[in-house]
């Protein structure tokens, strides 16, 4: 697969590089990437399948958040594609592996949001202790219920977090400052902050909590992690918050959990199916049990706002813009998720004769001994290249290549067997 302007083999200019934001992408990346004369066609929702299809095909850069799905027959059709950004933490919402294989680089924004989810998570934590939710809605619809039965201050309480991450990390902190104990549990053995403790396995987290928050990617091996087992193991009367993938918890068991009083409350800031954009929803469409989970008492349930901060939508924006823009202009791929990190100086001053090329191939051997022939023939100024698994990156600065000879150099490296895609950028 190989960008068209690549293919057109002319001078590369910004003014050719097509663009599709979905999602509600913030001004401050849509700047950044409107700056650069790229033609910039922006959405406020997400797309379904097909009209994704539709919309992706001619596009060289798709920018997306955490409800687009870009499965391999997605991209499959996305002829042009070269890069994906996705404008928030998580990436499985993405076939990582189908797009490296095909040479489409994957961007995200690993921390920018994660001090906006730990302060939710702060917030809800209070907030379900005291049953604020209830009592809120008791007034809204004008009932005085002064309570003080089962409403608990949080000092002292154990915080058993599940992915001891960037978010579970800050989250760490944050409750240690307010006086909870704080236990975590992770696959990965990790400093702990302060004097939060790592446990060694789920049974003790969840044993040993008041109240359990989950932190983990969505995994094969965290899909429903908390069920009906992980329910009988926790306290009697703790509370669980879920503000990572709606896949982590099994909401049925959760339910049931909450009405034999197993779980004093509960928070959900995630769903297993979740809509693309905002408006009239009921959970009931795509979930069958959103009736049962809206009827009962102290649960805490929020449209997936845990990054939906002013801070953190702004700081995503740019750093995920930016990281399309050096892809895009000079093929860094510092950062990416999914394609070994390669970078060279920067393309910013006019050199003439002068080509950058890149090209992504199988990690196969013998590889760089044909693209060095190739390259052989002009003055490699300088050369770097990477691999990750399957996928390899390289980057080579040429001079002393004219004009007529660009167009030889990208055919005999698209020639070549391990060929991924070629650009060459001049
Ligand atoms: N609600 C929101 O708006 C929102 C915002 C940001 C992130 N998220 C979700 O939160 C998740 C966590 O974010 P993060 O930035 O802290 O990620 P992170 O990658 O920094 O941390 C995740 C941690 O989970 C651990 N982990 C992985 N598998 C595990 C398992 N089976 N058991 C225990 N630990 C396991 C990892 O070792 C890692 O330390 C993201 O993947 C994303 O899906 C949600
Ligand atoms: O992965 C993330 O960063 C969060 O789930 C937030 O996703 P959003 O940008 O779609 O709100």
């Amino acid at each position: 697969m190989t960008g068209a302007f690549a293919k057109q083999l002319k001078p590369f200019a910004t003014r050719d590089i097509k663009i599709l934001l979905l999602e509600n992408v913030n001004q401050t990346g849509r700047d950044i990437l409107a700056k650069q004369g790229y033609q910039v066609d922006f959405l406020k929702s997400s797309l379904g399948e097909d009209e994704l299809i539709e919309k992706i095909r001619d596009v060289h850069v798709i920018g997306i958040r955490s409800k687009t799905k870009l499965t391999a027959q997605v991209l499959r059709e996305a002829k042009n594609l070269i890069v994906i950004g996705c404008f928030c933490i998580g990436t499985n919402q993405v076939d990582l592996n189908y797009a490296a294989q095909h040479g489409i680089a994957v961007f995200n924004s690993p921390f920018s949001n994660s001090r906006s989810v730990a302060e939710l998570v702060i917030g809800e934590i209070i907030s379900l202790a005291r049953q604020l939710g209830d009592r809120s809605n008791e007034m809204h619809r004008g009932t005085w219920n002064k309570v003080s039965s089962k409403c608990w201050e949080i000092r002292g309480k154990t915080l058993g977090i599940i992915g001891y991450g960037h978010i579970g990390s800050q989250l760490s902190v944050l409750a240690e400052a307010m006086g909870m104990s704080v236990i975590y549990y992770d696959t990965v053995n990790l400093m702990a902050l302060g004097i939060a403790k790592q446990v060694p396995t789920l049974e003790a987290l969840l044993t040993g909590a008041d109240f359990v928050t989950c932190h983990v990617p969505e995994l094969p091996e965290t899909m429903k992690m908390i069920g009906p087992e992980q329910f009988r193991l926790m306290k009697d009367g703790s509370y669980l918050i879920n503000a990572s993938r709606g896949s982590v918890v099994d909401i049925p068991a959760l339910i049931d959990a909450m009405r034999s009083n197993k779980i004093a409350g509960a928070a959900l800031d995630v769903y297993p199916a979740e809509p693309g954009g905002n408006g009239d929803y009921f959970l009931n469409d795509l979930n069958p049990w959103a009736e049962d989970l809206r009827s009962l008492k102290n649960i805490i349930l929020t449209p997936h706002i845990g990054g939906s901060t002013e801070e953190a939508q702004s700081a995503i924006g740019i750093e995920v813009s930016e990281a399309l823009v050096r892809y895009v202009n000079e093929g860094t791929t510092l950062g990416s998720v999914n394609m070994p990190e390669v970078n060279l100086r920067s393309l910013t001053v006019e050199e003439p004769n002068h080509v950058r090329v890149v090209y992504v191939h199988h990690n196969v051997p013998g590889v760089l001994r044909k693209v060095n022939e190739i390259l052989g023939d002009h003055n490699v100024d300088k050369q770097t290249t990477d691999s990750r698994g399957e996928v390899a990156y390289l980057m080579a600065d040429i001079s002393n290549v004219n004009t007529h000879e660009i167009k030889d150099l990208y055919e005999s490296l698209e020639r070549l067997s391990s060929r991924i895609m070629t650009r060459v950028l001049y």
